[in-house]
């Protein structure tokens, strides 16, 4: 059975400071279901990363309700990871140290959790890097390690904002399919937030498209079951990914409206 998992009630944001005010987003509606994969795309500075911080915790929207398991959001959360374009992983500290931070942050770094993060490591090809210092690792590397580190703490929802838009776009494909198996693979609920359309189309079940000032939803694509049931690089193969790709390019075009 579907149920939903997180839950966007008008959502308005208006950023105040000294001089002006400036409404980032406004009523915005949305519901996500257990295991789906969202992707939020829109021109620069719509409010896709606004959104992600209110249902992080991080932001107290100006009006309107979030609720996560029927539970409304009032501050960040163990069940809710979020990943960004930085890895910010801490250079004086190994990979396996790295990754266990939210654990010992969380003071839940016990044995068995030590170990979940270890099989993490293992799942992403980092086992025998867990002693390396990031600096020794490649950018992809990192990334995969910031991964495990958000996973480790086993949250239900993945907030990913732009995580592979500064890697090289080999490195960018793969991890694309790395992040989309083992999410599916644990049931995770996730956001992704990105400019890139290609991406967006073969990593989600669905994408919001936004439109500018102040931010609010403009459109919604469905991605049809065999797009979705491929891997993310094969998936740019199937019959149909283009036709998705041109329709959402027209919507994104601001020349043509
Ligand atoms: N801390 C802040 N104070 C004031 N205004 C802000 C703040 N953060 C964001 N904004 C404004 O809110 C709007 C939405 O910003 P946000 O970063 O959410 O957009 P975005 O769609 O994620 O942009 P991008 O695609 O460029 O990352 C923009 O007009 C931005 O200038």
């Amino acid at each position: 059975m579907d149920t939903t998992k997180i839950q966007l009630q008008n959502i308005t944001h208006v950023y105040v400071n000294s001089t002006e005010a400036n409404t980032a987003i406004e009523n915005i509606n949305l519901d996500v279901k257990t295991g789906e994969f969202v992707s939020i795309v829109g021109p620069s500075g719509c409010g896709k990363s606004t959104i992600l911080s209110c249902i992080a915790g991080l932001l107290k929207p100006t009006c309107g309700k979030i609720l996560i398991d029927n539970i409304a959001i009032t501050k960040p959360s163990s069940k809710v990871g979020y990943m960004l374009q930085s890895d910010y992983l801490f250079d004086w500290r190994t990979i396996f140290k790295n990754a266990c931070i939210g654990l010992e942050v969380m003071k839940q770094l016990t044995k068995e959790t030590e170990e979940y993060a270890l099989h993490l490591l293992k799942e992403m090809g980092l086992a025998k890097y867990k002693d390396h210092y990031p600096s020794q690792l490649s950018g992809g590397m990192r990334q995969r390690a910031a991964l495990v580190r958000t996973l480790a703490a086993k949250p239900d929802v993945l907030l990913l904002d732009e995580p592979f838009s500064a890697l090289d776009y080999q490195n960018k494909l793969k991890l694309e399919d790395l992040v989309s198996m083992t999410l599916k693979k644990h049931n995770k609920t996730a956001i992704l937030v990105t400019h890139d359309i290609a991406e967006a189309i073969a990593m989600s079940d669905r994408i919001i498209i936004m439109d500018n000032y102040p931010g609010k939803i403009k459109e919604t694509v469905i991605i049809p079951d065999e797009i979705r049931n491929t891997v993310p690089f094969s998936a740019r193969e199937v019959e149909g990914f283009y036709d998705i790709f041109h329709k959402i390019w027209k919507e994104l075009d601001v020349d043509e409206q």
